[in-house]
């Protein structure tokens, strides 16, 4: 919570110390009210003077409206500071997931970032709404509300007394016990929001293989354990209120029949066990409200702690120098794999002393079994990983040492079921970037994917439905390729993701790339052979080892995996 009060309140101090001084005046009218009550009971009515009746019922008047509107006015003061300070948090919050690294992101996990950044703001919003509404009001309730009932009447402040130990032990014993629940609740619900992500993503799948009965039965187990904790948390709040009832009611009963007596015998007056019963709803009330503060507030501090866990993470992947002594690469290589190693997790190489280079322009092609490291590669290429040894250079520079925007802006990359957003055709090829009409054409000329944007309705503006659900996989890949090539990449990296098109299209594809962006370095991770057979290089992977490395004449006499590949693709 340091982090929100020191760094997203700050901006808010003098707002914040104006409302908490608006909000103070307001209760103190507020406290003021009931003792004006009574001395217009007790003193003025029995003189039977009009114009004091009307004189103190004016100021009567006076406060509740000073009250109403010092109140309302640092509510709504307190509303724009939670509102713009949650504001600040979450945009943080977000721009800094998108710049999590992928472990960082795989370490956390997907749906619990989800949760940081909508219940958890959320719930820090609540905080700072309810601490400025409540923080200042409820303990000047209580303490002055005291105070002025001992000087009304000590004797029947015992009462009070008595009452508020009974209901602040009970506060205590029930919040001790429901605020370790919510936080378990909380838990629960971040099982329950990631099962509904995993099914709603793959529900084809799950159609597909039947298998709707067995995902409704994990799905209920999980749903189940969300129920028993919100049941366990609600049973245990379920009995603050009837007890505050119970205590406030039996109280005012006793102060009823305790003052009737002290009335009788001349010890007190009406006006002032009027003005105690008022007081006795209002302390209690004050009470309940702290006690709710305090729920709210420990909610709102796990919450604020998942929140700067995020914020406070490291850089993994810094921008360093060149390192010191090291000799620059050869710059008329575009790009450069020198004995490349890397491992997701410690003790297993995934990828293992890689070497390659690529002049502007050529083509590598990456060919392999599935989990060979293929896409591995590519992560590291655009620098979504460091790797563990050896160094990759763009344009003879370690990519370590450009900042991650200016590398990142080198690529096009179409990945494996990448996103396609519910927007328009062209936006979903432009994505904010500032491309002429031209551009996109060509793009999409090269992607082979004109002739079916053209053909669906002619226009560009036609809206998408999320994740290209009313497109055929072949044109969502084309449509990805679009997008790619789009900007002019200085590389292009297609993941896997021509696989969806039929032989013709692939290879009118490969040569309006070859005609149309000559300049662009290409890097082609391909199942099928023939859509990398053309390519100048063609880098053969088998757990994470290159197996071969050449064109496809070279890889054919020297290597015998690729020779198998080959062979099972085309036959002999
Ligand atoms: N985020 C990750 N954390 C840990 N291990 C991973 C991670 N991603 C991939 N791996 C492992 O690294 C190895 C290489 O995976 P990679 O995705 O690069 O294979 P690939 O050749 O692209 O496979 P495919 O053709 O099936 O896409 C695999 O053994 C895989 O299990």
């Amino acid at each position: 919570m340091k982090r929100i009060v020191t760094q997203y309140l700050r901006p808010y101090y003098g707002r914040m110390l104006v409302g908490f001084a608006i909000k103070f005046s307001g209760t103190c009218l507020d406290l003021c009210l009931p003792w004006v009550l009574a001395r217009m009971i007790d003193v003025v009515i029995p003189q039977g003077e009009r114009r004091a009746i009307f004189a103190w019922g004016l100021v009567m008047l006076g406060l509740a409206a000073g009250a109403a509107i010092c109140n309302i006015t640092a509510n709504r003061m307190a509303a724009r500071v939670a509102a713009g300070s949650t504001q600040a948090v979450r945009a943080d919050l977000f721009s800094k997931v998108m710049y999590l690294s992928d472990s960082q992101s795989g370490e956390l996990g997907k749906p619990s970032l989800i949760s940081r950044l909508t219940t958890d703001t959320y719930n820090v919003y609540n905080v700072i709404g309810r601490v400025q509404r409540l923080g200042v009001r409820a303990p000047l309730l209580l303490i002055g509300g005291l105070c002025i009932t001992m000087t009304l009447d000590a004797h029947l402040a015992c009462i009070l007394l008595a009452a508020l130990a009974i209901l602040a032990v009970v506060v205590v014993t029930v919040s001790r016990r429901s605020v370790p629940m919510y936080g378990q609740l909380q838990k629960a619900l971040d099982r329950l929001v990631m099962s509904v992500r995993e099914n709603i993503a793959g529900i084809r799948v799950i159609k597909a293989l039947s298998k709707e009965d067995w995902e409704k039965e994990r799905f209920a187990g999980i749903n189940d354990q969300v129920v028993q904790r919100e049941k366990a948390a609600g049973l245990t709040m379920a009995v603050i209120n009837p007890v505050m009832n119970l205590v406030l009611n039996v109280g005012l009963v006793a102060v009823v029949v305790a003052g009737a007596y002290r009335v009788n015998a001349g010890d007190t007056e009406i006006g002032k066990i009027l003005a105690f019963l008022t007081y006795f709803t209002i302390i209690l009330n004050a009470l309940l409200s702290i006690s709710k503060m305090i729920a709210i507030i420990s909610r709102g501090i796990a919450s604020a702690d998942r929140i700067e866990a995020v914020l406070s993470m490291e850089d993994v992947l810094p921008v360093t120098e060149e390192a010191e002594g090291e000799p620059e690469g050869e710059p008329s290589w575009h790009i450069c794999f020198s004995h490349v190693d890397f491992s997701y997790t410690p003790g297993k190489k995934n990828l293992e002393d890689i070497s390659f280079c690529l002049k502007r322009g050529e083509t590598l092609g990456i060919v392999g079994a599935t989990g060979a490291g293929k896409s591995t590669l590519l992560k590291l290429l655009l620098r979504f990983y460091d790797a563990t040894g050896g160094t990759v250079r763009i344009s003879g520079r370690d990519i370590r040492s450009y900042g991650l925007t200016e590398l990142r802006e080198k690529f096009g990359v179409v990945f494996q079921n990448d996103v396609i957003f519910k927007d328009s055709i062209l936006e979903n090829i432009r994505l904010r970037r500032d491309l002429t009409p031209e551009a996109v054409d060509k793009a999409l000329k090269t992607a082979q994917a004109e002739e079916f944007v053209r053909g669906k309705s002619g226009e560009l503006e036609e809206a998408l439905n999320i994740r290209g659900a009313n497109l055929s996989g072949g044109q969502k890949q084309r449509l990805l390729i679009a997008r790619a090539l789009a900007g002019a990449p200085e590389i292009l990296i297609l993941d896997d993701s021509s696989s969806a098109l039929d032989y013709r299209t692939d290879a009118r594809l490969r040569a309006a790339l070859a005609r149309l962006y000559p300049g662009t370095t290409k890097v082609i991770v391909a199942q099928r052979v023939s859509s990398i057979l053309h390519a100048d290089r063609i880098l053969v992977l088998q757990n994470g080892r290159a197996a071969g490395l050449g064109n496809h004449e070279q890889l054919l006499a020297d290597c015998e995996v690729y020779r198998r590949i080959v062979r099972s693709q085309m036959g002999a």
